[in-house]
């Protein structure tokens, strides 16, 4: 578990509907995300976790119940929450430096601070020296790296990740993942981290929480002990998530019930 760390903000979700017109895709959510942790969010496909990421970037509002971050109602997106998707969300015409100076361009910090910014994030992440490489010309490895750059540029105070490995391979997946707990050690952050897979999950997670197949309600949150190594034995832990989501959906009411005890 982390302790609160001093400008970190972590979320509330407060019986939390989202929907598509009538249809809710998450319901009944209720759900705290720890200042600094790292939460991994895993459920069946088409359950709603993008949607719920979303919900938490502003960029999606709520149909009922409410989601606060660090005590204040979101209400619309902000560089407070940085969003980190999959796809490669790159702009295909700027360089790797202006891709990454973007959401400071756009605050109007100037223009030399900016690089010099941009240029600091890009050696973060191991690619000084590719700061003049457009996105065409990076592997996808390396254009997740940017895309990590560029959401830490901005000092967000929560990352949001929506299967931001889910396209890589073993390799490369396996360098993202020591890389996302080696800037997440030297700055302290809210990870909500959304992943099909349940080894992702156990690794990089303080905690797990477990979404219904859709509408998505919370199935349980479990904790994860011990060190973030590869090498942990967490057969256990896995054949757990595995049966949680394997195991059909309980009504709202169990759902809540099972997050408490599950430890
Ligand atoms: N803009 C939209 N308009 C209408 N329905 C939508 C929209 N976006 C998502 N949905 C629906 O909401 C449900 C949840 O989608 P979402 O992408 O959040 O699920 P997910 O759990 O992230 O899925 P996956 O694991 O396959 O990525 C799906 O049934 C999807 O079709």
């Amino acid at each position: 578990m982390v302790s609160a760390v001093p400008g970190v903000a972590g979320f509330r979700l407060e019986r939390v509907t989202i929907g598509f017109g009538s249809t809710p895709v998450i319901e009944d959510l209720d759900l705290d995300v720890r200042p600094g942790e790292i939460l991994t969010v895993v459920g069946p496909s088409g359950c709603g976790k993008s949607t719920l990421l979303r919900a938490l970037a502003g960029l999606q509002p709520v149909a009922s119940g409410r989601i606060l971050f660090g005590g204040e109602p979101v209400a619309g997106p902000s560089a407070q929450r940085a969003l980190v998707f999959q796809d490669d969300a790159l702009l295909p015409w700027r360089t790797a430096l202006r891709n990454v100076e973007l959401p400071l361009a756009i605050q109007g910090v100037p223009r030399a601070r900016r690089r010099e910014q941009a240029a600091h994030l890009l050696g973060l992440v191991g690619l000084s020296g590719y700061e003049r490489h457009r996105p065409a010309q990076l592997s996808g490895g390396m254009r997740q790296r940017v895309q990590l750059a560029r959401a830490l540029v901005q000092a967000p105070r929560a990352i949001l990740m929506d299967e931001p490995f889910g396209a890589l391979d073993a390799q490369n997946r396996a360098a993202m993942q020591r890389l996302l707990l080696q800037v997440w050690r030297h700055r302290p952050t809210t990870v909500v981290f959304v992943t099909h897979d349940v080894d992702e999950a156990l690794l990089l997670g303080d905690r797990v929480a477990v979404l219904t197949p859709g509408p998505g309600r919370l199935r349980a949150v479990i904790d994860v002990p011990g060190p973030r190594d590869p090498r942990q034995d967490r057969s256990r832990d896995r054949e757990r998530l595995l049966t949680l989501l394997g195991g059909p959906a309980p009504a709202a009411q169990e759902a809540a019930q099972e997050s408490e005890v599950v430890p």
